[in-house]
C-alpha cells in the first residue's frame, strides 16, 4: 500500500487552459513519463505491477531512497538506495525529492533523478504519485502522460472488491486488502475531490471496475501513445 507522502517540491500552479500542439514521438526521443494517480486503495499499484509483469524490458519503476536498515537479501540500488538520515535530510533541503514520507521512524522518498535514470535507460517510467506532485513533472523534459485511476460507482466497487477477496482466499499466496464500507466511500469522495482540483491534468481516466479490463485498456492506451499523434501543451515543444 502507498504511504502518505510529504511534498518534496515547491508549489507550482498550472494554468487550467493551455494552448496545445500536436506531437508524435520520434524514434530517438525518450518515452513520455507515465504518471498513475488515484485515491488510496483504488488499484494504482496493482495496475503498475501488471504492466511491469507484462513487459519488464519495456516498463520500469524508480528505485526509492530510504534511511531504514538494509536487509540481508536486499541489494543497494535494486529494492532501495540506502542512505543515512543526515544525507536524506540534506537532500530534502535541496529539493531532491518529488515525494517523501516517514514510516516507523524511517524516511522513504522518490527522487527526480531516479525518474531521469529510468528514462535514460530508454524505458517507460511508471510513476505512482499524488496529484499535487504532477506539477513538478509537467515539463518538456518528461512530457508526462497522466492517467487517473478512478473507482467505479459504489455498487460496482463493492461487488468487484468482494469478488477479489473470494478469489484470493482460494489462493493463500495472494494478499488482498479487506475493504470496509468507509474505505469505499472515502475512495469515491477522494476521487471526486481529485478530479475537481486536478481533472484538467488527467489525459486518461481508467475506471478500475473489472481489473482485467482496466489493465487491458491501460496497456493498449500506453502502447498507442508511443506511436500516435497526441496533443501536448505548446510550452513542451521548446526545450
Ligand atoms: N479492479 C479490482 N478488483 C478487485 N480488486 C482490486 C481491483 N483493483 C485493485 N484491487 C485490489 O485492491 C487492493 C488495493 O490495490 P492497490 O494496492 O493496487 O491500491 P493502490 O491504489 O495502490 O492503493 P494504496 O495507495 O493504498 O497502495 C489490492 O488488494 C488489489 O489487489
Amino acid at each position: 500500500m502507498r504511504q502518505k507522502m510529504g511534498k518534496g517540491h515547491v508549489i507550482i500552479h498550472l494554468p487550467i487552459y493551455q494552448e496545445v500542439l500536436p506531437h508524435r514521438r520520434n524514434l530517438e526521443e525518450p518515452y513520455r513519463l507515465v504518471i498513475l494517480t488515484g485515491p488510496v486503495g483504488v488499484g494504482v499499484n496493482e495496475l503498475k505491477r501488471r504492466l511491469l509483469l507484462s513487459d519488464p524490458e519495456h516498463f520500469s519503476v524508480t528505485v526509492p531512497y530510504t534511511t531504514r536498515e538494509q536487509k540481508k537479501q536486499e541489494r543497494e540500488g535494486v529494492e532501495y538506495h540506502f542512505v543515512s538520515k543526515h544525507t536524506f535530510e540534506k537532500d530534502i533541503l535541496n529539493h531532491k525529492f518529488l515525494e517523501y514520507g516517514e514510516h516507523k521512524g524511517n524516511y522513504y522518498g522518490t527522487s527526480l533523478d531516479s525518474v531521469r535514470r529510468v528514462i535514460a535507460e530508454s524505458k517507460v517510467c511508471l510513476l505512482d504519485v499524488e496529484p499535487h506532485t504532477i506539477a513538478a513533472l509537467y515539463s518538456s523534459e518528461f512530457k508526462p502522460y497522466v492517467v487517473f485511476v478512478k473507482p467505479p460507482p459504489i455498487d460496482r466497487l463493492r461487488l468487484s472488491r468482494r469478488k477479489a477477496k473470494v478469489l484470493a482466499s482460494q489462493n493463500e499466496q495472494t494478499v488482498t486488502k479487506i475493504f470496509t464500507e468507509e474505505d469505499f466511500q472515502d475512495m469515491i469522495s477522494s476521487a471526486q475531490a481529485m478530479e475537481n482540483k486536478y481533472g484538467h491534468l488527467f489525459e486518461k481516466v481508467v475506471i478500475n471496475d473489472d481489473l482485467a479490463l482496466a489493465f487491458t485498456e491501460l496497456r493498449d492506451e500506453l502502447s498507442k501513445i508511443e506511436t500516435e499523434t497526441r496533443w501536448i501543451p505548446n510550452t513542451w515543444a521548446h526545450v
